[in-house]
């Protein structure tokens, strides 16, 4: 008898059994949490989902490595064979292969899957959707964006009957906490890395994280997800934080701001945008007081406004909560029948590239601190439209001394240096890289230090 049915049955006539079959794919930072709160909270588990959530195995690549907590008779190297004795599926050994095959092997064997990996989700989701829809089962991933945060829900659930407008947020634990250790501990990028992964904050490779392919990930299952579009990862603007220099990360706090990874997902009248990238956030906005491995996400829609999602992003236990209620989400609907929320992409909107979007910029420069440099700057921004909204200067790009309010340059010594940090209004990529060409091109600039977005503003 399928596997639900006894389920219903079993519900039906009060009978405490038959449990539901747990298999789960992977026993590292996230699996072992899960495997712990299986046992710890059984009972409750049971209460809430119908039935008992037994866990009948436990993929891994190596079964002579003990895992804290998990009864090592689960352990097996066997899961091809595992997916296929399970009413329910946890997929958390992370990249595409074998995790694809071997959800859409549980799929095809009518159990329902919960899975915390994006980057599978953001490569080919719409393979898994399309699998589950065909099979009637259900596809659950809260814990693919924003960890504990209960986000995927809110935004395909919730707030299925608004229109969302944009997304904007930290959506990476490890690169939060490595631009916060660069803030106040004067780490650098290595050592706070390190750091990170040591704490089971990173990715099994860190190289995600870093370069921005995680936070991509997450920004377009968002975006896919708030605006009823298929967004593919291509067509996510990435820039990751390796080009984020400590002299960065310190301008940023003398000049009001601290430097975070921003996801944005817009949807205009002309498509939708979306880009991760770091940017420049004021010290009065929300999101700069998002440290650590906290993830903080705005959700600006239609008729509801803005809300904001915050708590943590990374870690075994709080990803694992996120995978538990997804579990609790399927394994009800075994007992009681019903469906968790399929693919909604009807609206089939627009891509834009992200150069399409409008964003302050600040640009730190070194210039000879002569008379007419700021004017040949100046001369240099407004011939490619791009508007100043402020200039500071200080007399090196490291020196220490406060920048001030932009005063004229003295020019008694042809060698002396100064360093420019120029605030602009917003512009478009195009221009604002035409500028910082033209900048470069100017006898008066010896360097273009940084370039930085400015958000939140
Ligand atoms: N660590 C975190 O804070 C979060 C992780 N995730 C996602 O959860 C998933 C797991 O992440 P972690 O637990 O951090 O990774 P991990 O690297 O600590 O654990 C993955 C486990 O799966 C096992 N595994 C990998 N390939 C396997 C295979 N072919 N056969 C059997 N076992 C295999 C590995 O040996 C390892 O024990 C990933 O998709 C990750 O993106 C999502 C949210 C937060
Ligand atoms: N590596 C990820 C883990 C959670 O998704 C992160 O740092 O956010
Ligand atoms: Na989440």
């Amino acid at each position: 008898m399928e596997a639900r049915e006894r389920a219903r049955r079993s519900a039906q006539q009060g009978a405490a059994d038959p449990a539901l079959r747990v298999a789960l794919l992977g026993a590292g930072v996230v699996g072992s949490q899960v495997a712990r709160l299986l046992t710890s909270q059984r009972d409750d588990l049971a209460a809430r989902a119908g039935a008992a959530l037994e866990l009948v195995g436990v993929a891994v690549r190596d079964v002579s490595v003990p895992r804290d907590g998990v009864d090592p008779a689960l352990l097996t190297t066997d899961a091809e064979g595992l997916v296929e004795r399970a009413d329910l599926v946890v997929e958390v050994m992370g990249g595409i292969e074998p995790a694809r095959s071997l959800l859409l092997r549980a799929i095809a064997a009518g159990a329902s899957v919960v899975t915390a990996n994006k980057a599978l989700l953001a490569e080919d989701g719409p393979t898994l959707y399309a699998a589950a829809d065909d099979a009637g089962v259900d596809l659950y991933f809260e814990a693919a964006v924003a960890g504990a945060i209960p986000l995927v829900r809110p935004v395909r659930e919730s707030l299925a009957g608004d229109r969302i407008r944009r997304v904007l947020g930290v959506v990476n634990g490890t690169t939060n906490y490595v631009l916060d250790q660069m803030a106040t501990e004067g780490l650098d990028l290595d050592q706070a890395v390190k750091q990170a992964q040591a704490l089971g904050y990173a990715e099994a490779d860190p190289t995600a994280d870093v370069e921005g392919f995680d936070a991509a990930a997450k920004a377009a299952i968002l975006a896919s997800l708030a605006f009823h579009t298929r967004v593919p990862l291509e067509q996510v603007h990435r820039e990751g934080i390796t080009a984020v220099t400590a002299d960065d990360v310190a301008w940023a706090a003398r000049t009001g701001h601290v430097v975070k990874l921003l996801a944005i997902a817009e949807s205009t009248d002309a498509g939708v945008s979306v880009r991760v990238h770091p940017a420049l956030v004021p010290t009065s906005h929300p999101l700069a007081g998002v440290h650590g491995a906290f993830n903080a996400v705005f959700v600006e829609a239609e008729a509801a406004g803005e809300l904001m999602f915050y708590g943590r992003g990374a870690g075994g236990a709080p990803t694992a909560s996120a995978v538990l209620g997804d579990l609790v989400s399927a394994a009800r609907h075994r007992v009681l029948g019903g469906r968790g929320p399929v693919e909604s992409s009807y609206a089939d909107l627009p891509l834009l590239p992200a150069s399409a979007a409008l964003t302050r910029y600040q640009v730190r420069l070194d210039v000879a601190d002569r008379p007419g440099v700021l004017a040949q700057v100046a001369h240099a921004l407004a011939e490619h439209e791009v508007s100043i909204e402020a200039v500071r200067q200080a007399p090196t790009a490291s020196g220490g001394a406060a920048s001030r309010a932009v005063a004229p340059a003295s020019g008694t010594d042809p060698l002396a240096l100064a360093h420019l940090v120029i605030t602009t209004h917003e512009a478009t990529d195009a221009a604002l890289a035409a500028t910082v060409a033209a900048l470069a091109e100017l006898d008066s600039v010896t360097r273009v230090v940084s370039v930085l977005r400015v958000e939140g503003a």
